[in-house]
């Protein structure tokens, strides 16, 4: 795993900004799409994780605008690992931005149930961190089979692209509103609609071990990430000319396409040695 300093930061990062227009015609999308998503499914009402991060946060908002606040339900899930700001920022999301039903849900309970299942996982820092997650998967379902309520998925173009998420993981949703927006467009968008800066602007973290940030571990920021996945991967820019235009080791670059490739597994349905369906 990177180190703080050794995270690397484009010296001339792409700039993937939005018009006013644009974050408009999202906005309008995104609402319409988890309108339609509901309607389709014959359901009235949504449930997502609420984390306090900015992903979460513009997809509960978004949600609002889409169904009314009535329709979602917010959980709001802390583990040992988590900080108490982002869980209050969760609260905070849910009571004072929002004003949504929202639970608190200790996971803690759960994942040492599972580790006493199998103690052989235990100080298996990504495998347990993952547990973590799919506990709140497991929640999530949960109380979406008892509400007749869809999951929301809050999965950024950015982390689809580099399977930057757990499978069956935060990645077990119903659909994926944001799928359309590099992490800076999502706190553009939620800058747009009128979430606080300091939410907007927050340190990206999965939280699935104390003190893990996104950019820590992918060895990378995230201008950095979206400038060569918007080149190199979406643009078809050849490696070595994506490194020279961004002014990072080419190293880099070849290092986002071989998360880009081995992640291929995540974003497609699970292969049948013959057709399943
Ligand atoms: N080629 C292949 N074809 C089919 N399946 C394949 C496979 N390679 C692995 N697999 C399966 O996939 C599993 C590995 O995938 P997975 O379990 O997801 O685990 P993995 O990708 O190793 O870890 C999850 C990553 O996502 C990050 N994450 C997770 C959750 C949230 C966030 C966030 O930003 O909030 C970030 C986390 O920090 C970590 O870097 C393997 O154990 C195996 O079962
Ligand atoms: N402690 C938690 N309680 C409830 N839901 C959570 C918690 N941690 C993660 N989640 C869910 O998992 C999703 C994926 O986490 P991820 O960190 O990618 O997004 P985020 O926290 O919303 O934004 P950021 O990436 O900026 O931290 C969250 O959006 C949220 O729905
Ligand atoms: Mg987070």
């Amino acid at each position: 795993m990177a180190t703080a300093d050794s995270v690397v930061r484009a010296n001339d990062p792409i700039d993937l900004t939005f018009s006013e227009a644009e974050l408009d015609a999202h906005r309008d999308h995104i609402t319409s799409f988890i309108e339609e998503q509901v309607d389709a499914a014959g359901v009235d009402t949504v449930v997502l994780g609420l984390s306090g991060g900015i992903d979460s946060t513009l997809v509960s908002h978004l949600a609002v605008e889409a169904l009314g606040r009535d329709a979602v339900h917010g959980l709001v899930m802390p583990s040992e690992v988590n900080r108490a700001d982002n869980m209050s920022d969760a609260e905070r999301v849910a009571n004072d931005l929002l004003g949504i039903e929202y639970d608190v849900i200790e996971i803690n309970p759960l994942v040492d149930a599972f580790l006493d299942a199998y103690p052989d996982a235990e100080g298996d820092q990504l495998a347990v961190g993952n547990l973590r997650v799919r506990c709140r998967a497991v929640l999530n379902y949960l109380v979406g089979n008892h509400e007749n309520a869809l999951v929301l998925g809050t999965g950024n173009r950015s982390e689809a692209l580099v399977g930057y998420y757990t499978k069956y993981g935060d990645g077990a949703v119903d659909c994926h509103p944001i799928a359309a927006l590099y992490k800076q467009q999502v706190r553009q968008l939620a800058k747009h609609v009128g979430v606080p800066d300091d939410l907007a602007e927050k340190t990206a973290s999965a939280e699935m071990w104390a003190g893990q940030t996104d950019a820590d571990e992918m060895g990378m920021d995230y201008d950095t990430l979206d400038s060569i996945l918007a080149l190199h991967i979406d643009g078809g820019v050849p490696a070595a000319a994506t490194a020279d235009r961004l002014g990072v080791p080419l190293d880099v670059v070849e290092t986002v396409r071989e998360m880009y490739e081995s992640s291929a597994h995540k974003r497609a349905m699970p292969p049948g040695a013959d057709p399943l369906y």
